[in-house]
């Protein structure tokens, strides 16, 4: 069974008449996020570009937790849309807007229009480190300092 948590959000005035996030099935672990342009100012990416998409929400997530902004796989496949900082970080204590990264990988250009469906948030617990320097060897390991390809292709 999920863990439910209760997030305070606000709509920006660019976002309203726009439904919430929300999860589209039963046990769906990402909330899709919508695009909060302008009907006539629907935003058109060409091949190879980007831009920074408005949610027209903010949020406010318990101190513990974050929120990945991560693609939906449906635009990755079917346009070559995706999100370039995948999976984006909201931090618990940022109030500002969350805005989604797009980039369009594919050969055609893709066009963002109010209300699209563009990404999907998780919200996940935080751990955090305490970290800190130490003079002596760390710990030996099976795998050691192998890495980038060292098991093969
Ligand atoms: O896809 C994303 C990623 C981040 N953010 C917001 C929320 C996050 O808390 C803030 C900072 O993100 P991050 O730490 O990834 O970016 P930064 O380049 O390190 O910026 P900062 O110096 O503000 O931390 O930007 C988004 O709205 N969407
Ligand atoms: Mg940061």
């Amino acid at each position: 069974m999920s863990e439910t948590i209760e997030i305070a959000l606000r709509h920006l005035p660019h976002a309203e008449g726009l439904p919430l996030p929300r999860y589209e099935t039963e046990e769906a672990a990402g909330a899709d996020l919508r695009a909060a342009v302008a009907d006539d100012a629907a935003i058109e990416l060409a091949p190879g570009a980007r831009a920074l998409i408005p949610t027209g929400l903010s949020m406010a997530l318990p101190n513990g937790y974050e929120a990945q902004v991560r693609p939906r796989s449906g635009l990755a496949a079917k346009f070559g849309v995706t999100c370039l900082n995948a999976p984006g970080t909201i931090d618990s204590d940022y109030r500002g807007e969350i805005k989604v990264l797009l980039i369009n990988h594919g050969d055609a250009p893709f066009t963002v229009q109010r209300g699209e469906r563009i990404a999907q948030l998780v919200i996940a617990p935080v751990t955090r480190g305490a970290f800190h320097l130490v003079d002596s060897d760390l710990p030996d390991s099976a795998r050691g300092t192998g890495g980038f390809g060292s098991t093969g292709r």
